[in-house]
């Protein structure tokens, strides 16, 4: 847990607890003896603290903050205990010095880093703040607006940033550890109440009353809803007001604050559900333990539209080689400027000092129209658009053209990876790889298998995502996939809300309220209602292959609402078109505002329908929205099309704008508790009974019928009750 050794008049403290050296009880235990023991002893004459593995600490066990054990008072003792040695510690920092880690670092008298160390106090995060007595040592050492900006966005500082702060005192491209032990050796002696950060004045600056409540705004308004940013503020600006020790114990209230809050525990949820989403496996018995990735070295991207930059510029960014292709010079010219111009901001944006983005040279990345050019590349990814013809024509001509081992991957968003890998004589090559709009930014990458996709190709893919920077989530193949099949019935109970009585800006307001970055309809703008339309239009919901006589408002039996098609019939695409669920300023324009003639057409459609609209308040228009999405998450769930619950959170969270501190649709469900949920579907359905969306799914019964069971237990109920679902 934590191993003592002399070198010789200097005592070693190596944390170990594999695989980042978290702060458990015994890690704190050992700590602790360890200091005493070289307290103890008089050929002791410093004390040096680093971490097992090339990492110094990753801070508190997260899995630990649901546990009535916790360590985190012991954790703050501790601190005390180092920065009252009578000896001095250097803390010896590789790796990682994170959180409840950093916190022990700025308990030791000195800080050694090594140049490629990341620190920082990500409490934040996880709905925290950094309760080791971080709030009001940091300030004292690196003045309020620096620590105020570290603790109040949870960021990692390197090494380099950290020195010129004032955060580390050295550091080393070398041995970090015998860099630590010299600098021990060199400080034995000195006075240490200058190096005790509790006793130091916090710096003075000119107006802290005018800088902390300018602080307070910018906080409060990147916060977004989440509680911890301000009581993180709060904190710090007590460090700037109270001596150290009330400092200390304002910190300790508002962390029991936050400790006890419900966003805390979503926080934490979503941290660990990111992790749990990496372990993918299929039904099929495939899984991340042993299926083995192909490197990557080389990828080429198919069309540039949109989609297709972003593709682009994700694979340079990475650092991975690109042939981009189009149909012709026309989009080729265009699409290669929108490429250079994304690159260009990417390069601006990077930090100086990190490696530049190599996109002018022809040998990391290639515009061309030859499909010849793809023959050695390792990795193709399509980013046509939505056309099951074009898609498996370009999969054909792949299969012909791409070496034996590539993989061939199709940017959609829906269709059916079978069917496009059926034009191909490699279907165990091919699979789904669905990235968010814009790209280059967004941290979602659903990756779907079809049924012949081999175990490598998966993690093949799963390995692209993370040298994208993104987070891979591995789903089954169906129509939407898992992201866009939840969102379905979504959106489609946010236009029967309309029909019934309300309106859009009333039902993007109660979502937003939520804590989505936008609601249903103005992000149908953004999408562009064309998409869905075409995709209406394949499925035979809409436009001349609807059969003659059938009836407006149904469609296989069930209600179905023409509504959107009526606005895209009338050139009313969204945002690209100045007009959609709201009016624009102009085509392209980006400020919704509410329009009378939408109002009007709503007016004439429920007279034409005979609906007499009603009043819908906020609790319909919120439980109908995210319980009918939820319903699916569940759904999705029995039929194995996802492994759990946290992969649904993950590609909610990072794909769809849900509020991280909500911790996804399935865990809100669980918060809400699942009998609740299922009371309000069979309400909501009993009073609209063929509205789709609304009947609870099979698991949802189960699960409530079992007594509501924790989330981490709901698929062992799926394994021994599927054959009754
Ligand atoms: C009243 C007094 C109160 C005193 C309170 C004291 C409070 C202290 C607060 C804290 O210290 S909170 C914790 C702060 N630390 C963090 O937020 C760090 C979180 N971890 C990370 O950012 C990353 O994991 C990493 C350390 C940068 C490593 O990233 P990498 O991509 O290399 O690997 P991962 O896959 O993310 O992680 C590997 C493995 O380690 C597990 N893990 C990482 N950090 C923690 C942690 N802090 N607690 C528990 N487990 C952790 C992670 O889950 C992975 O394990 P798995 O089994 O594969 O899931």
């Amino acid at each position: 847990m934590a191993q003592y050794a002399r070198s010789p008049a200097v005592a070693v403290i190596r944390l170990r607890n594999p695989p980042v050296n978290t702060l458990s009880f015994a890690v704190l235990q050992a700590l602790e003896d360890g200091l005493e023991k070289a307290d103890a002893d008089p050929s002791v004459k410093a004390v040096m603290i680093c971490g097992e593995n090339g990492k110094f600490s990753a801070g508190a066990d997260i899995r630990g903050f649901s546990s009535p054990n916790r360590p985190v008072k012991s954790l703050a003792a501790l601190v005390s205990l180092i920065e009252s040695s009578k000896k001095p510690v250097v803390a010896a920092i590789e790796g990682i010095a994170l959180g409840g880690g950093l916190e022990v670092a700025l308990g030791c008298h000195y800080r050694v880093a090594h140049v490629k160390a990341r620190m920082g106090l990500p409490e934040v995060t996880l709905g925290l703040l950094p309760g080791a007595e971080g709030t009001q040592r940091l300030p004292r050492l690196i003045g309020v607006p620096a620590a105020l900006d570290m603790i109040t966005t949870g960021k990692h500082i390197p090494a380099t940033e950290a020195l010129k702060l004032g955060l580390v005192d050295e550091v080393v491209e070398e041995n970090t550890v015998e860099a630590a032990i010299r600098l021990a050796n060199k400080v034995i002696g000195q006075p240490l109440g200058p190096r005790r950060l509790s006793l130091k004045p916090v710096p003075k600056l000119p107006d802290m009353e005018a800088f902390l409540s300018q602080a307070r705004v910018r906080v409060k308004k990147q916060a977004q809803g989440c509680l911890a940013p301000e009581l993180c503020f709060q904190a710090v600006r007590a460090a700037t007001q109270m001596p150290f020790a009330d400092g200390v114990r304002r910190e300790r209230e508002l962390f029991m604050v936050l400790l006890s809050s419900g966003q805390a525990r979503a926080l934490q949820y979503a941290f660990l559900a990111e992790r749990a989403a990496q372990k993918w496996t299929t039904p099929g018995g495939a899984s991340w333990s042993s299926a083995t990735p192909q490197p990557v070295r080389s990828a080429a991207v198919i069309g540039l539209g949109t989609m297709g930059r972003g593709i682009v510029t994700s694979l340079v960014k990475a650092n991975i080689p690109v042939v981009a292709l189009e149909q012709d010079l026309e989009y080729l010219n265009t699409g290669r400027k929108a490429v250079m111009l994304l690159l260009e901001r990417e390069a601006m944006k990077m930090e100086v000092g990190a490696q530049t983005l190599d996109f002018h040279n022809p040998a990391r990345l290639q515009f061309t129209v030859d499909f010849d050019s793809l023959r050695d590349v390792d990795l193709v990814i399509e980013a046509v658009f939505e056309n099951m013809a074009l898609k498996k024509e370009i999969f054909h001509k792949l299969s012909r053209i791409c070496k034996p081992g590539a993989l061939l991957c199709t940017n959609t968003s829906a269709l059916n990876i079978d069917e496009i890998a059926s034009a191909t004589s490699r279907p165990q090559q091919v699979i789904g790889t669905h990235f968010f709009s814009p790209a280059h930014v967004m941290r979602l990458l659903e990756i779907i298998y079809g049924r012949h996709t081999s175990p490598t190709a998966i993690a093949t893919a799963v390995q692209l995502a993370k040298a994208l920077k993104k987070v891979g989530v591995v789903v089954g193949n169906c129509f939407g996939f898992v992201g866009n099949r939840m969102m379905f019935p979504y959106v489609q109970q946010a236009v029967f809300l309309l029909e019934e009585g309300s309106r859009p800006e009333a039902v993007d307001r109660v979502l937003e309220d939520f804590g989505f970055k936008i609601g249903p309809f103005r992000m149908s703008d953004l999408a562009g209602l064309d998409v869905g339309w075409r995709s209406r239009q394949g499925q035979g919901l809409t436009g001349p292959s609807v059969p003659a006589g059938t009836p407006a408002r149904q469609r296989q039996g069930q209600r179905y609402s023409p509504l959107p098609d009526l606005l895209c019939e009338s050139g009313r695409f969204g945002q690209k078109t100045g007009k959609g669920w709201y009016q624009y300023e102009k085509a392209g324009g980006r400020t919704a505002t509410p329009d009378p003639w939408l109002h009007s057409l709503l007016a004439q459609y429920r007279d034409t329908h005979g609906i007499e609209p009603r009043f819908i308040d906020q609790e319909e228009i919120l439980e109908r929205c995210l319980f009918s999405l939820i319903n699916e998450g569940f759904a999705i769930l029995a039929e194995g099309i996802a492994s759990g619950p946290e992969h649904l959170d993950v590609i909610y969270i990072n794909g769809y704008g849900w509020p991280k501190h909500k911790g996804g649709p399935m865990f809100y469900a669980s918060t809400v508790g699942l009998p609740r949920v299922l009371a309000k579907l069979h309400k909501y359905s009993e009073a609209h009974p063929d509205v789709p969306g609304l009947q609870p799914s099979a698991f949802l019964k189960k699960l409530a019928a079992v007594g509501n069971p924790p989330i981490k237990e709901w698929m062992s109920y799926l394994s021994q009750q599927s054959s009754r679902l």
